[in-house]
């Protein structure tokens, strides 16, 4: 099943003006792989920018984005507003927004529901906690975690699972291949039972927690870790490492 390699790059509340003209002059002199598809997640305030003068083959996401199209919700930003600025994706459910900003898998799940209604594509997060995977309910966390977005969509064509253990984000512990494409094939398995055998097939599920230009390629020999959700290396020169991981096949 060909499922082509997805690359994100995950800024979180990092860079400034003189970072955003550096790192984009950057990727557009990165050479992308035919079989890879790239996608870099500015901060909002980052967005027009980046997506007027990055090369097109290059996606532009946001790290997040409300339920509604418009109104008074305060400091919010609806995916219609990132649809008017040419960006073409959005990540929903980080760890990070369901930690320290208290989101709800039902709300991760009605945001998905929603930027995807509205025709923006969707990263969507999942993953455990460390003492949760102590306890042996790294399945039972991110299969809840996918049923609340599961039973508010039917489309999946525009949608990549990320596969974030949180004891791996940030931590420099990167899961092992054998532990990640485990987790990766329950996910998988999760699919065919309970979307369709066709949704499973043809869904990407990538890695993200730690991944570097280093640990890259070994990562990517696994056959259900279908990319990678890069935080501190995507800020990196690394990164053009990491995007080029599939370079040689
Ligand atoms: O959270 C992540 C990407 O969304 C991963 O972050 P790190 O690559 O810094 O561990």
């Amino acid at each position: 099943m060909s499922r082509k390699f997805f690359i994100g790059g995950n800024w979180k509340m990092n860079g400034d003006v003189a970072f955003v003209k550096s790192h984009v002059n950057f990727i557009n002199d990165t050479e992308i792989p035919a079989n890879t598809e790239v996608v870099i997640a500015p901060p909002y305030i980052y967005l027009d920018s980046v997506r007027k003068h990055l090369k097109k083959e290059v996606g532009v996401s946001a790290q997040n984005s409300y339920t509604k199209s418009s109104g008074a919700y305060t400091g919010e930003i609806s995916p219609e507003q990132l649809k008017d600025l040419g960006i073409e994706w959005v990540i929903l459910g980080h760890s990070e927004r369901r930690e320290i900003f208290k989101e709800s898998d039902e709300f991760v799940g009605e945001k998905v529901a929603h930027a995807l209604a509205t025709g923006v594509k969707v990263i969507a997060c999942v993953g455990e906690k460390l003492e949760e995977r102590e306890a042996n309910l790294t399945e039972e966390v991110v299969f809840r975690q996918l049923r609340a977005i599961a039973d508010r969509i039917k489309d999946w064509t525009h949608v990549v699972i990320a596969y974030e253990p949180v004891w791996a984000i940030g931590t420099g512990k990167v899961a092992t291949p054998t532990q990640a494409q485990q987790v990766h094939i329950a996910l998988r398995d999760w699919l065919r039972n309970n979307v369709s055998a066709h949704v499973a097939d043809h869904t990407r599920i990538i890695y993200g927690g730690s991944v570097n230009g280093k640990n890259c390629r070994d990562l990517s020999s696994e056959g259900d870790i279908d990319g990678f959700l890069v935080g501190g290396a995507c800020l990196k020169p690394e990164f053009s490492d990491i995007v080029r991981t599939k370079a040689h096949l």
